[in-house]
């Protein structure tokens, strides 16, 4: 479904992103690992049309994305979450997600100024597009309370739920688990699996090697910008440039 290649982004002398070429299946889940400044956070920007390529091609679905801005790379299908969820703290959950959706569909200026029907109409299908994505995630409940209030976990459900307002086909998840205890980690990892029974593609950026390991179908490790290794959870732990490089360190700091 999205098939990257020779990807490249250079920050003048530095590249930090350095011809990587990856297909990922539809319906699976993709893992990019490597170690602090490898360029994951950066690879994901280029997908996501935040940066644009200094060469390369991103293609979904056949369709060429290098090149293209971020809103309309969001409307071919690609959603993306971010390592820190910026919310309106003195909102609710709902009122967050209605805005998030909205922000992304909304009406032109004159629309807002008559609040014609077509501004009723768009106000109806965000808040019902808001209450789907906040049952989804597990958090109807919440739906009322300030976003001020939530915890650290919740805060990662209403960005799974944000990047689920816009039907996409493919979630860029960064960080999806960061700052969360075991227990909700693993709570957060069967929201992922459910994102794939539903229909939905994953890739993610993570750095707990145990929930990567238990969920990816594939793992493409990044280092310097380059792409040191791709394969299953098995073959990637196996791997000897990759222990050498990412896997050895972690181990020996924990
Ligand atoms: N806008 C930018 N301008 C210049 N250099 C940048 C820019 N963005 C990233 N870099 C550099 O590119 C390299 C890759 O950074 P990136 O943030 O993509 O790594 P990362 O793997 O996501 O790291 P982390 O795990 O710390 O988030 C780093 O050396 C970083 O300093």
């Amino acid at each position: 479904m999205l098939k990257i290649h020779k990807l490249t982004k250079n920050f003048g002398g530095l590249t930090a992103v350095n011809d990587v070429s990856v297909t990922v299946d539809e319906g699976s889940i993709t893992a990019i690992i490597g170690p602090n400044g490898a360029g994951k956070t950066t690879f994901f920007n280029l997908i996501s049309g935040a940066i644009q390529p200094s060469s390369g091609s991103v293609m979904l679905n056949g369709v060429e994305m290098a090149g293209l801005r971020a809103d309309q790379i969001a409307k071919l299908g690609v959603a993306r979450t971010f390592q820190t969820t910026n919310l309106f703290e003195q909102a609710t959950v709902l009122d967050n997600l209605i805005v998030g959706h909205r922000l992304r569909t909304r009406s032109g200026f004159w629309d807002v100024v008559f609040n014609t029907r077509r501004l009723q109409q768009e106000e109806k299908i965000c808040r019902e597009k808001a209450e789907l994505a906040l049952d989804f995630v597990g958090l109807s409940h919440r739906a009322d309370a300030l976003a001020a209030d939530i915890t650290q976990e919740e805060k990662k459900r209403v960005a799974f739920a944000l990047a689920l307002t816009t039907d996409p086909k493919i979630l860029l998840l960064d960080e999806p688990a960061g700052g969360v205890n075991p227990e909700e980690t693993i709570g957060l990892a069967n929201l992922i699996r459910k994102l794939v029974q539903s229909g939905k593609t994953v890739c993610l950026v993570e750095h707990k090697m145990d929930m990567i390991m238990s969920l990816a179908d594939k793992i493409l490790v990044l280092h310097h910008g380059q792409k040191l290794a791709e394969g299953t959870p098995a073959e990637i732990r196996q791997n000897d440039a990759v222990i050498e490089a990412y896997l050895g360190v972690e181990h020996a700091e924990n």
